[in-house]
C-alpha cells in the first residue's frame, strides 16, 4: 500500500477519544508548550488498537513494533489467545478434532469484560496461554495496568461486534497464504512441539476453511490493511505517527534534541541484538513502580536504573583523543574523558544518585542545592547551596530522579547559571520525566541536555506525576513510614 493511502486510511479511522494533554482545549497543535502554571490532567480514555489476521500472518511482530515505537507511552499488549476456553478431559483426549480456529473457541464474554475494565482505567488479569497444554493458566496470569494505548491482537477479534466498537483503529495484517503456513509450521513445530503432519492435518482441516469463513470477511472492518506485517515500516512508522496525533503527545526527543531517552537510545543502537535492553529497563521501571515491592528491592533496583543513566550522561561529556601503549607495544588510539565535572543533587531525592556518579568518577566534587517547594505548583524557594567555588568551569551532572512541573528544575539550573555554568555544561539526569517538565525546561533552557530513562504520562491534578513511583526521596530513603523494617548488622 503507497503511503500516502496509509495516511488518508488512518486519518480516516479512529472515533473520537479523550486525550490527556490537550491545553487550553486544544488539541493535535503542532507543539503543545504548557507553563509552569499549567496542569493537565491524564487521559480518560485509553486509544484502542485492534490487529487482527491470519494465524502467523505477522499481528505479534506488528504490535512489538508498534510497542518499541511508542516507547515513551504506556501500552499493553492485549492477546486474544488468553482467551481460549479451557478444554475439557474429553476434548483434550482428542485434540486433533478441537477447533481452535472457531469464534467459539474464545470466551468472547470474558474478552469483552476485560477490556471494558481496562478501557475504565482498571488493572485486569490476563491469564496466559499455554500452547503445550491447551490450557489458560490463570494463575499465572499477567497484571496489566491501565494505558494510554491498549493493543488488542488476535486472529478473530474483529468477528464479534461489541469488540470492534471498543477500537479506535483496526488494523488488518495481511500476508500470502504461503507464507502464513510456512511460518506456521515453523512457528509450531519449533516453538510448540509439534509434529509436521499434526500441523498440516490441522492447517486443512480447521485453519484454513475458518480463515476463509471467519477471518477474511472481517477484513472489510478494517480502517489499515497492512500487506507483510512487520517488514511494512513505513505502514507502521505512519500509524504510530497517528496514534502520538491522537494522543495529543509527540515525540518529545524530535521536538528537543538535547531530550536523550536511555531506552530508546539503547533500542536503535542494540536493534540487532534484539530488544533485551529496552525490556530490562522497562523491567527496573515495572519493579520500583510496583507500590508493593520491599524497601530492598526499590533500593536495589533504583539505584541499577540510576547507574544507567549516570553512564548514559557521562557519555554526553566532551572528550579527547588520547593515545596509549599497550602491553604488546602496540599503539591504542582512545579517548582521554573530561576532568572538569562535579555533581549537583537537589536534596534529598538527588542524593540518591550521588553513590552511582561516585561509583563512576572517582573523588567527584559534588554540590548540594535544596529548594523549598510552597504548595505543590507554587513559587519555588532556594533555601540552600554548597557548590564547588570553581563550578563555573565544570561540566553539571545536575541530579534529580525526578522532573514533574519542571519548577524545581528551572530553579537549580538558573542558579548554576547565576553561578557562571554555561547553560551547554549542563546535564540533567532524571530517572523520570513528565512531558510538562521536559517542555518547560528545554524551552527555557534550549541547550542543557536531560537524559532520563522514561517519559511520563503527565501529571495529575495534584501535579504529582503520572504513573510514577511516588515520594521517590522516601520511598529511597526509608521515611515513608511502612513498617518492613529490616536491619543487618555485620
Ligand atoms: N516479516 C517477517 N519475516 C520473517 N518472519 C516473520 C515476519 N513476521 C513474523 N515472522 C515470524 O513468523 C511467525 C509468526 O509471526 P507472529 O508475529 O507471531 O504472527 P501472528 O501473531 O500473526 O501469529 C513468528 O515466528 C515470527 O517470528
Ligand atoms: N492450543 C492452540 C490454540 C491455538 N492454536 C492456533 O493458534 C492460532 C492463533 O494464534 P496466532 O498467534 O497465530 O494468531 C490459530 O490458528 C490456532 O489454530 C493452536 O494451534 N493450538
Ligand atoms: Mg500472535
Amino acid at each position: 500500500m503507497a503511503s500516502k493511502d496509509v495516511v488518508r486510511l488512518i486519518e480516516a479511522s479512529s472515533g473520537v477519544h479523550f486525550s490527556g494533554f490537550h491545553l487550553n482545549g486544544s488539541h493535535n497543535s503542532e507543539v503543545e508548550q504548557p507553563t509552569t502554571s499549567t496542569t493537565e490532567c491524564v487521559q480518560r480514555q485509553p486509544f484502542v488498537i485492534g490487529v487482527a489476521g491470519g494465524a502467523a500472518s505477522g499481528k505479534t511482530t506488528v504490535c512489538d513494533l508498534i510497542i518499541e515505537q511508542l516507547h515513551d507511552q504506556r501500552v499493553v499488549l492485549v492477546n486474544q489467545d488468553s482467551f481460549y476456553h479451557n478444554l475439557s478431559e474429553e476434548e483434550l483426549k482428542r485434540v486433533q478434532d478441537y477447533n481452535f480456529d472457531h469464534p467459539d473457541a474464545f470466551d468472547t464474554e470474558k474478552l469483552i469484560s476485560t477490556m471494558e475494565n481496562l478501557k475504565d482505567g482498571k488493572a485486569v488479569d490476563i491469564p496466559k496461554y499455554d500452547f503445550k497444554s491447551y490450557k489458560n493458566k490463570t494463575l499465572q496470569s499477567r497484571r496489566v495496568n491501565p494505558s494510554d494505548v491498549i493493543l488488542l491482537e488476535g486472529i478473530l477479534i474483529f468477528h464479534d461486534s461489541r469488540v470492534r466498537e471498543m477500537m479506535n483503529m483496526k488494523i488488518f495484517v495481511d500476508t500470502d497464504a504461503d507464507v502464513r503456513l510456512a511460518r506456521r509450521i515453523r512457528r509450531d513445530t519449533v516453538e510448540k512441539g509439534r509434529d509436521i503432519g499434526q500441523v498440516l492435518d490441522q492447517y486443512s482441516k480447521f485453519v484454513k476453511p475458518a480463515f476463509d469463513d471467519f477471518i477474511l470477511p472481517t477484513k472489510k472492518y478494517a480502517d489499515i490493511i497492512i500487506p507483510r506485517g512487520g517488514d511494512n515500516h513505513v505502514a507502521i512508522d505512519l500509524i504510530v505517527q497517528h496514534i502520538r496525533t491522537k494522543l495529543g503527545q509527540h515525540d518529545l526527543c524530535k521536538i528537543y534534541p538535547n531530550l536523550y531517552v536511555i531506552q530508546s537510545t539503547f533500542q536503535v543502537h542494540l536493534l540487532f541484538i534484539g530488544l533485551l535492553p529496552f525490556f530490562q529497563i522497562r523491567g527496573m521501571h515495572t519493579l520500583i513502580r510496583d507500590a508493593n515491592i520491599t524497601k530492598h528491592d526499590f533500593v536495589f533496583y533504583a539505584d541499577r536504573l540510576i547507574r544507567l543513566v549516570v553512564e548514559h550522561g557521562l557519555g554526553h561529556l566532551p572528550f579527547t583523543e588520547k593515545q596509549v601503549t599497550t602491553p604488546t607495544g602496540s599503539v591504542y588510539t582512545g579517548v582521554d574523558f573530561c576532568k572538569r565535572l562535579c555533581g549537583v543533587s537537589v536534596i534529598r531525592s538527588g542524593e540518591s544518585m550521588e553513590n552511582a556518579l561516585r561509583a563512576c568518577c572517582k573523588g567527584i566534587k559534588i554540590g548540594k542545592i535544596l529548594i523549598h517547594r510552597e504548595g505543590d505548583n507554587g513559587q519555588q524557594q532556594l533555601i540552600y547551596e554548597k557548590l564547588p567555588n570553581d563550578i563555573s568551569d565544570r561540566h553539571v551532572l545536575l541530579l534529580d530522579p525526578i522532573l514533574g512541573t519542571g519548577n524545581s528544575a528551572v530553579e537549580a539550573i538558573s542558579l548554576l547559571i547565576r553561578k557562571g555554568v554555561p547553560e551547554p555544561n549542563i546535564i540533567f539526569l532524571n530517572l523520570i520525566s513528565a512531558p510538562q517538565g521536559v517542555h518547560v525546561v528545554c524551552k527555557k533552557f534550549p541547550r542543557i541536555k536531560i537524559v532520563t530513562s522514561e517519559i511520563e504520562t503527565g501529571l495529575n491534578e495534584e501535579y504529582r506525576v503520572i504513573p510514577g513511583m511516588g515520594e521517590f526521596g522516601d520511598r529511597y530513603f526509608g521515611t515513608d513510614n511502612d513498617d518492613q523494617e529490616v536491619i543487618t548488622y555485620k
